[in-house]
This record gives C-alpha cells, structure tokens and sequence, in this order.
C-alpha cells in the first residue's frame, strides 16, 4: 500500500534549556547561526531566509521541546489533524498567540507514542533582512530539504514504527541493528529528517545541520576542538547517507551534528533496507567512550574500508577511478 505523508520537512526545532548564555554562544560562534532579536527569555537563532529555525525556551528542563514538521498549507494541515484524529491521537489546535511565538500562519500540537512533543505547521514568516551567521560560513544547506535531521532516543523503537511510519507517512530510508536498533526516515530528499536510536533512553540524542561547503565543517572543528571536551564524536563520514560530520556536546547534554555532502534520495524509487556495514565508512570516534563498543565500532570501519565501501563519489577529472575502482 502506498504510504501517505503531508509532511515537507524538518522545519524547526526547540530546546528546552536555561543555559541560554552558552546555547547563544555556541549556536553563533561554533554552530554559524545567526541570534534573531526576540523579546522576553527566549532565545531564536536564524539558519537561512527564515525568521527561525532554531528556538532554546528558557524553561529548567534540558532537552528536546518540540519539533516542528512542516506542511504545504492550511488544507494540508487540516488533512493532518483529521487523520490523527480518527486514529485517535489527541491533537490540540495551537492559540493565535502560539503560532506567533513560532512565527508561522498556523499549527497543531500532538505527541508521539513516547510523549516526544511534535508540532506540524505551515506558512513560516521570512526576515526582510539577509542572515547575518555567527561565523564565516557559506550557509546551511536547507530549501526543501528543510533544516536538517533530529535524532531521538527511544526505549521500544518498534513500538515506535507504527505512529512514524504507518500514521504520519515518514518513509523508512534504512536500518540497522549496530550498535543499537536504528531506523532512518526520509520525508522529502534528504536521506533522512528523523531517526530513532533504540539505546534505551529517551529524548534527544542529536540534531545535524547541514553545511553548503566542506571547509565549513572543517573550520568548526578546528575551534570546536579549541574547546576542553566540547567534541564528542571525531571527524567522519557515515555509511548511509554519506554525511562527512563530527559531533559536539551542547549545553543541554545531547549532540549536534555539523556535516556535509549528505546524499539526496529520490523519494518516488527508494526501497527501504538494512544496512550491514556499521554506522560510519571512516571516523566517528566517540571519545571516552568504553573500550569494548569502542573496538567493536572500529572493526566494522577497518571492514569497511578493507572491503572498499566508500561513497560513490568521484571528482570528475579522475575518470580512471571506476576503472581501479572495477578492478577491485
Ligand atoms: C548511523 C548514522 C548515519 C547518519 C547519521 O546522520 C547518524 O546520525 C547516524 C547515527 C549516529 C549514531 C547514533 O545515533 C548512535 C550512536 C552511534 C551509532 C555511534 O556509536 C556512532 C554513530 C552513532
Ligand atoms: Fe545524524
């Protein structure tokens, strides 16, 4: 049966913390956003033409607050809620005051099966002024592909699969079972919007925003590591969606994952599938992990590279590497 989806992408992402000093710091100076203008304590950082991608509430609880999954328009929307609805999801029509505090024409509120706040909107306002980045950077790669991925935790991700899959329409890209339960969803190219990691917790575990130049990761990871245990996993590149990205802590204890080259599916042929090879081709050393899982993940890679798996990328002035490469 063909899966059905109003959703568009990943359109914005709030982080419920109090450290709104450092999350400001690290958003502008290591991240590359923008710090938009708001009143009260909140505090709302720009990635693109948009008014807000980025939203840290103020509020004492470190985490995830809400994710925002965007929509075409009012009838989408509409379609939306009536569907979970009669599915008997509880969704509740955000206040006039709410949708501007977003800075969208509209949106509802709804949780998932593990009490994740999700929000679905459409009609994102647009800065009348240029973004402004927090440091040299070429801009984040976003457009319809929205503004990146969220990966959360979960405690039971089959249980999961059915609310993500079946009823809002997520398109399972890949998953796999090392070093936990891992399932990857697409909802427009990008290789994937959402992700559940099954490591038995809850909440955030990371989000990635994407980069349009390489040299953009590369300098942030030079200051990143100007920092004392700011990064936490090294520069590497993964299996999947070819991400080349490290991770850094955040105030509020996840991750974030700065990257790019992240490959573009085409949603219409894409057949879901496990994938074997481990999480990364090269890198992704978690540091200060334990030596066992350590070594384990570091097998893998050496199998990775010992077999050739790499990316199918290849500059064009090389057109004697699928040569070599043929040859095994
Ligand atoms: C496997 C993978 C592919 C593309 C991504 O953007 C991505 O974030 C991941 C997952 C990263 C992954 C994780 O979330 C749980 C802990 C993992 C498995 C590691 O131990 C290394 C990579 C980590
Ligand atoms: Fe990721």
């Amino acid at each position: 049966m063909e899966q059905h989806s109003e959703f568009t992408a990943l359109g914005y992402l709030g982080i419920g913390s109090a450290r709104l000093d450092d999350w400001s710091s690290y958003a502008t100076r290591l991240l590359g956003m923008q710090m938009a203008d708001r009143g009260g304590t909140m505090r709302a950082f720009r990635m693109d033409d948009r008014k807000q991608r980025l939203v840290v509430t103020g509020e004492a609880s470190e985490g995830l607050a809400f994710l925002g999954w965007e929509v075409t328009d009012a009838a989408a929307l509409e379609r939306l809620a009536a569907r979970l609805d009669a599915s008997g999801v509880a969704v509740r029509r955000a206040p006039h005051a709410l949708a501007d505090e977003r800075l969208v024409a509209d949106l509802i509120l709804f949780d998932d099966p593990a009490g994740n706040r999700l929000e679905a909107f459409h009609g994102a306002a647009v800065a009348d002024e240029p973004l402004r980045p927090g440091r040299p950077i070429s801009g984040f790669r976003t457009g319809p592909l929205g503004m990146g991925h969220a990966v959360l935790h979960t405690e039971n991700t089959e249980a999961l699969l059915p609310f993500y899959r079946d009823l809002l329409g997520f398109r399972v890209s890949d998953y796999g079972l090392t070093p936990y339960p891992l399932y990857f969803f697409h909802i427009n190219g990008r290789h994937h919007s959402f992700a559940m990691v099954g490591s038995g917790r809850r909440g955030m575990h990371h989000f990635m925003v994407e980069y349009c130049q390489l040299d953009d990761v590369g300098q942030g990871y030079d200051l990143a590591q100007l920092e004392e245990n700011r990064l936490a996993y090294t520069l590497g590149r993964h299996t999947n969606d070819y991400m080349t990205s490290f991770y850094t802590h955040t105030p509020s204890g996840f991750f974030v994952e700065t990257g790019w080259g992240g490959r573009i599916v085409d949603p219409a042929t894409w057949q879901s599938h496990e994938t074997f090879d481990g999480p990364s081709l090269w890198g992704h050393e978690r540091l200060y992990l334990e030596e066992a899982p350590r070594a384990r993940l570091r097998e893998m890679r050496l199998s990775a590279a010992a077999r050739g798996i790499r990316a199918p990328v290849v500059l064009p002035d090389c057109p004697w590497a699928q040569e070599i490469l043929a040859a095994g």
